[in-house]
């Protein structure tokens, strides 16, 4: 941590401005190397998160090699506690490269996928959970996923899960004060409340795992899949739902997958929509395929968008797909009711007894708002109230399950008769897994997981 890192902290691409980014004692040294304040500023009259004007020259052969602003930041006050410089200069890949390649050259060493954030959380300007956050905001695609992470990287999930550390620690001093003081023991009393204690914090960690399936969706969207028979019209009501919302779209190509996803935002919130459609050549070849693939991405999705045709009878292709959908959360869409109805609306009530079938027109635009209406309100149902805290990744899960369970051990242990080494061991289990959760403790693993899905210069 105690070389000068650089990188060009914004897209590599033609635009407005561009910023090169140094970090590490020799940030300032490498900058008043090549930058040149213009007068009556000198690089001494500099002031710390101010900002100055003036060029950046190329030290080699003397010249311009741009028209900049630059900042200053003195450690500790900086985005990686550490000295910054930053300079802002006109966007464009190869001027910015330029620059950097300057930077490079006076010896800073060129920076790794989020290697700013990790020096801001190895410095303790950060925990764990708001370095998280932090690729959160970037990657927020809806107004809950920005202000969940905001509020994480604000340090509401932080001071929640320090407060429940804080508060097993005390219970963990009392305990070890009884191990250390055998012939006072702990009474029948002490335990009890130690063990009440404990339960308290086991609720709200329990609380807190409750969130996980908003916390989720708010940051990475629901994932729906849309399925139906050929032709039922799932392309289309994919694109009459990306027309409500064109410009903030953007469509993504799935990561392992051969399917279409496209990221839908509705209000405050957004899906990721796999349009399961266009298998439809040779079918007797492809048929197989198809619904193998419309079951991957059933297996994926945490709602079906089953769309039925309105205007013709149910048939074969509707069962097999029902049957496909099995399990799987659904919202039964009845499509093209511009058209003259043919499906028999009794059997169908029937069929689904406790679902009421979303009428709609893709091509018309009817019922369309209702539909929306109704998926809003399913993702919020059951979501926590309020702004407390919320747990967004599997990884926060799993830690707070991991200290859950030693917390349950530990309540049975001092309702029991076990001692209190054991009682102990369990209970610096359960803060070892939130210390682990805050990166109180960490292994290099751990911190290359987070950082490595960060972008260079972040
Ligand atoms: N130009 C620029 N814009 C940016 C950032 C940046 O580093 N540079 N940020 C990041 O990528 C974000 C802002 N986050 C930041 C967080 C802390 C500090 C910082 O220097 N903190 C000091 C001083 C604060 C003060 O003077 O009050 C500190 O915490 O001590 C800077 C940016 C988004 N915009
Ligand atoms: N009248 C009417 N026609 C519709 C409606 N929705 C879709 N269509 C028509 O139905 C046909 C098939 O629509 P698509 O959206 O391509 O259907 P699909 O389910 O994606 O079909 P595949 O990709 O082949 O599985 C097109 O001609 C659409 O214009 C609707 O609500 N009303
Ligand atoms: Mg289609």
């Amino acid at each position: 941590m105690d070389d000068t890192i650089a990188a060009i902290a914004t897209p590599l691409g033609d635009g407005g401005i561009h910023i090169v980014r140094i970090s590490g004692p020799d940030a300032w040294p490498i900058a008043c190397q090549l930058f040149r304040p213009a007068p009556p500023q000198t690089l001494e009259t500099i002031e710390p998160l101010k900002v100055a004007f003036g060029h950046i020259h190329d030290p080699a052969t003397g010249r311009i090699l741009d028209e900049v602003l630059l900042t200053r930041f003195v450690k500790p006050h900086s985005y990686t506690s550490e000295d910054v410089v930053e300079i802002h200069g006109h966007g464009g890949a190869f001027v910015a490269t330029r620059i950097l390649q300057g930077v490079l050259d006076q010896g800073a060493r060129l920076a790794l996928p989020g290697e700013f954030t990790r020096r801001a959380f190895l410095h303790g300007r950060l925990d764990l959970t708001q370095a998280e956050a932090v690729a959160d905001v970037i990657h927020a695609a809806s107004d809950k996923a920005l202000s969940t992470a905001l509020s994480q990287l604000q340090g509401e999930l932080s001071r929640s899960l320090n407060a429940l550390y804080d508060r097993l620690l005390a219970v963990l001093a009392q305990l070890e004060a009884a191990i250390d003081f055998p012939e006072e023991g702990l009474e029948f009393e002490r335990k009890q409340a130690m063990a009440q204690q404990v339960s308290a914090v086991q609720k709200e960690i329990d609380a807190l795992i409750a969130t996980f399936r908003a916390g989720r969706i708010y940051r990475e969207g629901l994932n729906v899949a849309l399925v139906g028979k050929p032709n039922v019209g799932k392309s289309s009501l994919l694109n009459a739902l990306l027309k409500e919302d064109r410009a903030i779209v953007t469509p993504h190509p799935g990561t392992t997958r051969d399917v279409l996803e496209e990221r839908v935002r509705i209000r405050d919130l957004h899906l990721n929509i796999v349009d399961t459609a266009g298998i439809r050549h040779q079918p007797e070849v492809i048929e197989e395929e198809g619904i193998k693939r419309t079951r991957r991405a059933l297996g994926q999705a945490d709602l079906a968008l089953v769309l039925l045709d309105l205007s013709m009878p149910l048939d074969a292709n509707d069962d097999m797909l029902l049957d496909a959908v099995g399990a799987t959360p659904r919202l039964i869409v009845l499509n093209k009711c511009d058209r003259p109805p043919q499906l028999d609306t009794d059997a169908l009530a029937k069929r689904f007894q406790d679902e009421t079938p979303f009428p709609i027109s893709a091509t018309t635009g009817e019922g369309l708002d209702a539909l929306i209406d109704r998926l809003h309100a399913r993702i919020l149902a059951g979501a926590p109230s309020g702004e407390g805290a919320l747990i967004t990744r599997e990884r926060h899960r799993q830690a707070l399950a991991g200290s859950r369970d030693a917390l349950q051990r530990v309540t049975e242990s001092l309702n029991g008769d076990l001692s209190e080494d054991l009682v102990a061991v369990d209970l610096n289990t359960a803060l070892e897994h939130l210390g682990g959760l805050l990166g109180k403790t960490f292994v290099e693993d751990l911190l290359d997981q987070i950082f490595d899905d960060f972008c260079i210069g972040k």
